[in-house]
């Protein structure tokens, strides 16, 4: 079982800085992977596969459990559907919710927001894109200066935090200021797969970095023991806090 109020880690605990990504066919087995996890995390992240499975009852499921939830549907769209969809989203009662970072959209996303308290976090490019895939899609720019332009963006918008890659951390530092919330995927500990992940470090090099929450989906969910691997990874983080 998750932890309860009355066990719960303080903020300074490292398990609160760890975000696991339920990236799960359904809820059973999600429920079952929270379970094994245990008091080995109390962030949970639900993302298109689980979400379009029943995910969204889940997320409650786990709210009410005291665990915090981070809805992970990177909305992108007209402003009026970005503002409907976030405003739908608040009403979840979940933590953290994402958007992509266009100026637009994240402008869109804020309002719709409004004065709830759903945080919202801005995509910048995605941690299994590099400079030949933005190339790719048409972009002129390197990845560096994408995150870098796109996280002034999320400010002046009034976005509350970054998604981006824990090598730009210092760049989207320095525009987000010391308060914004900066979250890295693209996690692994020493010697794990990479799997379709470009730009990746470990836990304890991301935390060093000055990362607030890192996303981490395979390398937990996938073990053959998850509360362990939750477990290592905190140590990882308590070890260069
Ligand atoms: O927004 C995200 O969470 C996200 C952004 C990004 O740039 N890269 C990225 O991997 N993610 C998510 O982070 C999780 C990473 O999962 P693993 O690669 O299994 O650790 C997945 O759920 C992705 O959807």
């Amino acid at each position: 079982m998750p932890p309860s109020a009355s066990n719960a880690p303080t903020a300074r605990d490292p398990r609160d800085s760890i975000i696991v990504a339920l990236d799960l066919p359904d809820v059973a087995q999600a429920r079952a992977l929270v379970t094994r996890i245990g008091d080995g995390a109390r962030f949970y992240k639900i993302g298109y596969r689980l979400g379009f499975a029943g995910g969204l009852t889940f997320a409650r499921e786990l709210v009410d459990q005291g665990c915090k939830v981070f809805l992970d549907f990177k909305l992108h769209d007209i402003g009026n559907t970005v503002s409907e969809g976030v405003a739908a989203i608040s009403a979840l009662g979940v933590d953290l919710a994402t958007v992509h970072a266009y100026p637009q959209t994240m402008q869109a996303a804020v309002a719709g927001r409004g004065e709830d308290a759903l945080k919202l976090l801005a995509v910048t490019v995605l941690t299994s894109y590099d400079d030949a895939d933005l190339a790719e899609a048409g972009y002129g720019t390197s990845v560096a200066d994408l995150v870098a332009r796109r996280a002034e963006q999320a400010r002046e918008a009034g976005i509350d935090g970054i998604v981006c890659a824990p090598q730009e951390i210092t760049t989207v530092r320095a525009a987000l200021g010391p308060d914004r919330l900066i979250v890295t995927p693209g996690i692994r500990p020493a010697g794990a797969d990479a799997g379709d992940q470009k730009r990746v470090m470990t836990p304890g090099e991301a935390v060093r970095a000055g990362a607030d929450h890192l996303v981490i989906g395979r390398p937990i969910t996938r073990a053959a023991d998850p509360r362990a691997a939750a477990m290592a990874v905190a140590e990882d983080i308590a070890g260069n806090a």
